[in-house]
């Protein structure tokens, strides 16, 4: 039983990663691109897989398995989070490191794309176990990752904590402390002010483009997110705050649903570091009915394949914006386009984490911190110039939004490979 759980997941992460492949071929076509460049950036450049033993509170020991994808670091070191979770797999981490590859293009970020994950439940674990788990990751992947080489940063079920421990593990190999192996941090420990919420504002200007463009107001607008977690949570927070209408949140265990508006004020301060809260409610809906209700924006911000060929047709909202990565198949992406849905893909909505994980890396490295003003000022002047150079793209080249993402997200990659005689 559990190997069939396995191995359908297996599979669905396959057809994510051979999905995003056909996008990447697609991309490089239009833009004149000859095969080889295809061949290179079709796969990571570099894939560790580490197993780590870690010491478990009943005297056991439990040894798990962990991924760091690298897909290209032409441009400069890779970048990229790094998620704690029970389906984490080989073909998910590489999908997500090219998906890292194109955002920093799309944003023009001097980075690669990374990222990496450990097979495990958080849940389900002491604070001390998933200590262990942190570090003995960090000590594992060591060989591969540095400030100047492979950057991780926090992503699904993982936190400033984590990132803590990682960098705490990592100083101590190095023998100095070295801030900028990691971003996300605690801001006493060199995280960036503005960290915690980046990725949630980033979506947050995307949609206000995108909404401009629809001519949608926020304010009074019906929203709909799925996920309730870092990027889920604080979206909600932005959203009510600038005057929309939350009709409908959700988390791993089910959705609420109030036509007049969720007390999101009341769900923030409830939730837990996990981003639960729907097991406060007796009357819950299911995560299928939440995104399908009727709004005006839907949002989803938990995990990935939820909008599929089998529920395109019934989404009812006019704008799609992807703040979770891959939560649409590229089949469900036609339906939407064609059905004349505005969809704003991951790799432009999400790109805000690691825009601001740029800007903690570099205060690192100067030593020198800014203001929240600063940071958000210019995470503004980043997200903007990056939706409105996909938004012209796809107008210009008639072609969805997704694949003008792609088109714009991979060109950096490309040239910087070319320029170093790779292709
Ligand atoms: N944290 C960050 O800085 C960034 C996160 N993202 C993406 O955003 C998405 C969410 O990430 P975080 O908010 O950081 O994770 P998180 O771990 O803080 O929260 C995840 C949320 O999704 C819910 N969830 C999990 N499985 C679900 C399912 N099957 N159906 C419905 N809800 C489910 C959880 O209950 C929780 O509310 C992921 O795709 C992640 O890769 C993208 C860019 C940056
Ligand atoms: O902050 C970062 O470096 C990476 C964030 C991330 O993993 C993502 O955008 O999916």
């Amino acid at each position: 039983m559990a190997d069939k759980a396995a191995e359908s997941t297996n599979n669905k992460h396959r057809d994510l990663l051979e999905s995003t492949q056909r996008v990447v071929q697609s991309a490089l076509q239009k833009l004149g691109y000859p095969e080889e460049v295809y061949e290179l950036l079709r796969e990571p450049v570099r894939l560790m897989t580490v197993r780590i033993p870690v010491r478990m509170d009943d005297g056991s020991t439990k040894i798990f398995t962990g991924y760091r994808a690298q897909h290209n670091d032409a441009v400069g070191p890779t970048k990229g989070g790094v998620r704690f979770h029970p389906e984490v797999s080989e073909d998910e981490v590489k999908a997500l490191s090219i998906w890292m590859s194109l955002k920093a293009g799309i944003v023009d970020l001097p980075y690669g794309g990374g990222k990496g994950g450990i097979i495990c439940d958080p849940r389900e674990m002491s604070f001390r176990e998933l200590e262990g788990v942190s570090r003995g990751y960090v000590r594992a992947i060591s060989q591969i990752v540095g400030p100047t080489k492979d950057i991780p940063a926090p992503d699904v079920m993982t936190n400033s904590q984590i990132m803590a421990w990682m960098m705490d593990e990592y100083s101590r190999m190095d023998e100095f402390n070295n801030p900028g192996f990691i971003t996300g941090k605690p801001i006493v420990l060199g995280g960036s002010e503005g960290r915690e919420t980046a990725t949630a504002k980033g979506v947050t200007i995307c949609l206000r483009e995108a909404a401009k463009q629809r001519g949608i107001s926020i304010e009074g607008a019906r929203v709909v997110i799925q996920g309730f977690g870092n990027a889920g949570s604080y979206l909600a927070k932005f959203m009510h705050e600038a005057g929309a209408k939350v009709i409908g949140i959700s988390d791993a265990y089910g959705a609420l649903h109030d036509p007049d508006g969720l007390d999101i004020d009341y769900l923030l301060d409830r939730r837990d570091s996990f981003g639960t809260v729907t097991n406060l409610f007796k009357s819950t809906i299911s995560n299928k009915e939440l995104l399908e209700l009727d709004c005006d924006i839907l949002v989803p911000a938990a995990v990935e394949n939820q909008i599929t060929k089998d529920n395109a047709h019934n989404i009812k909202a006019q704008i799609v914006i992807e703040a979770a990565n891959g939560p649409t198949t590229f089949e469900a992406t036609e339906i939407l386009t064609e059905r004349g849905i505005l969809l704003v893909p991951d790799v432009l909505a999400s790109a805000g984490g690691v825009t601001v994980s740029y800007f903690e890396w570099v205060q690192n490295n100067q030593g020198y911190y800014w203001e929240e003003q600063e940071v958000e000022e210019k995470l503004e002047k980043v997200m903007l110039k990056g939706f409105q150079n996909v938004y012209q793209t796809a107008h210009t080249r008639r072609v969805d939004m997704r694949l003008a993402a792609y088109m714009v997200g991979v060109r950096k990659m490309a040239e910087a490979s070319r320029f170093r005689g790779w292709i």
